[in-house]
Order: structure tokens, then sequence, then C-alpha cells
């Protein structure tokens, strides 16, 4: 397990581009056939990718954890980005994933374990993890069943359905919240306007997108900000100083996640456009 440290917002001006790029940007967590996962100091969470391919793949505490299994202090949301089902095997019941599918496990089990319906068309399973003091019901959320907001506007560039899985009104968890966001046809920008939340962390997946598509993904405090240039299924850390905001090359897909004090996703503090540098 990789492991990313927290940065002083004092220290990101010295950063140049690659070093920005070590400490925020997660380049290759979907290998085939591989299970891969990212510790980061803020708020411990934990991000990773999995595409079972043959056999399947096992969520392990690995030497980093230092527990006797992954969820022994934890829980974990997973959402499969692939148009190929994905399995997930809990303490022996199995839930079936299809894309935009997400599932909670909460803090208590041993064994979890995942598989793809078709080797040819694997799953491609997004896995966000934080810890945890009490245990929640696992609990399965088709996208269809998600609270789906309507944001944005086509003048704006960035009229989008903010879909809720994991969040207070939701799937209930001890702090993990996660959900999706799918841009309208044609609509590139996200989070702009930009907003804070010292309270929590947070940390994007873009996906959806093509070989040579790209988000420029914006972040940094306000008056001091910095972009990533990012590929398709990174994953960006978003410290708690930070805006988060992108825009696409073409149209694309994030699914959000955050963790840390409070449990209101309404708590935001909006980024008037003059504070931007
Ligand atoms: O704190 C909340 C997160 O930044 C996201 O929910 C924002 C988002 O999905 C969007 O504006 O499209
Ligand atoms: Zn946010």
């Amino acid at each position: 397990m990789e492991i990313r440290y927290a940065t002083n917002p004092a220290d990101i001006k010295q950063y140049d581009t690659e070093r920005i790029r070590q400490e925020f940007l997660v380049e290759n967590l979907f290998v085939e056939g591989e299970l891969n996962l990212v510790y980061s100091h803020y708020d411990r969470l934990i991000t990773g990718g999995a595409i079972p391919v043959g056999k399947p793949l096992f969520l392990k505490a690995g030497d980093l954890l230092k527990t006797e299994y992954f969820l022994e202090r934890r829980e974990v949301g997973i959402i499969n980005i692939s148009e190929g089902t994905g399995k997930v095997t809990v303490d022996g019941e199995t839930y079936e994933l299809n894309k935009r599918d997400c599932l909670y496990i909460g803090l208590g089990h041993q064994d979890v374990s995942f598989e793809s319906t078709d080797q040819k068309k694997p799953a491609r399973l997004y896995i966000v993890s934080a810890t945890a003091h009490k245990q929640y019901p696992t609990q399965k959320l088709a996208i269809e069943e998600a609270t789906p907001n309507h944001l944005g506007s086509d003048s704006k560039s960035n009229k989008r359905t903010i879909y809720q899985y994991i969040h207070a009104g939701g799937i209930k968890s001890c702090q993990l919240m996660m959900g999706m966001t799918l841009l309208a046809p044609n609509n590139m920008w996200n989070t702009m306007p930009p907003h804070l939340h010292d309270r929590r962390m947070e940390a994007y997946l873009y996906f959806d997108m093509d070989e040579n598509s790209r988000v420029i993904h914006f972040m940094g405090r306000p008056d001091e900000t910095r972009h990533i240039v990012m590929k398709n299924e990174q994953v960006v850390l978003s410290p708690p100083w930070s805006i988060h905001s992108g825009v696409g090359t073409n149209n694309y897909t994030f699914i959000w996640a955050m963790a840390g004090e409070n449990y209101t996703f309404t708590d935001m503090d909006g980024v008037q456009m003059d504070e931007l540098r």
C-alpha cells in the first residue's frame, strides 16, 4: 500500500508540477488482475482500484494497518465504474454491482473479495475507506435508487447531476460520504465557483474518458491556485484547505468521497470569483 503524507498549505507555493503530482495525484490504481490501494494521511482515507480477472481479489489489511483484517477499524464504499458486472462477497454474502452501483460495507466484516461476472468484460471497482468506530449495516444502492440533485446550467457549461449514495439521507456510515456526478452532454465544468470545507478532505476519481481526454483539475488555496492535468481513472486528493474543481476537454464523470469532521454534505464555504488567483 502506497503512502501519501499531508502538506502544509504554506509549502505548496514552492512545489513544481512534478512535486504537485507526487503529492496529490494517484495515477495507477486501475490495473487488470490487481487490487491497488493508496493510504493518505488526510483523514486516513484509503482510495483503491480493483479489476478482478480470472481469480478473486481480496481486501487485506497488509503491513500498513497493523490490524487483523482491513475492516477491523474501518468502513468502505465501493462503486463499479465498468460496463462489466462485479461481485463483492462480504463474509459469504455476495452483492452484484452493475455500472454506477454502490456498496457500503460496515466495520467488522473479516472477508471481502471481488470478482468479475464476465472475465472478458471485467468489473472496475473503485474503493474508498475511512476509519470507523461502530458498525453500520452493509447496504447496496443502485444508481436508480440514489438521490439525484440537479445543478448548474448550459450557459455556465456546468449542468450536472449529483447522485448521493453514502450520506446522512442515504446509506449511513460513520464518516465516509460518497457519490457520483454526471455532466450533461457538452457541459465541462464541475464545482465552479469552487468551495472549501476545512472540516473534511475530499478525493475525486475522474472516469468515463477516452485515451486522449483530459480533465484540468484546479486545487490550492483560493488566492494561490495550481492545476493538475488528469487522465481517465485517476484520483486527486484534495486537502481540506484546497479548492477542488475541474474542466474537461471532453465529457467525463467523477466520484467524490469525503471524510473528516461533521457529516453534513451541505457544509461548504463558497469561494467568490473575486477571491480566486
Ligand atoms: O463537497 C462536495 C463535493 O465537492 C462534490 O459533491 C461537488 C460536486 O460533485 C459537484 O459540484 O459537481
Ligand atoms: Zn467539496
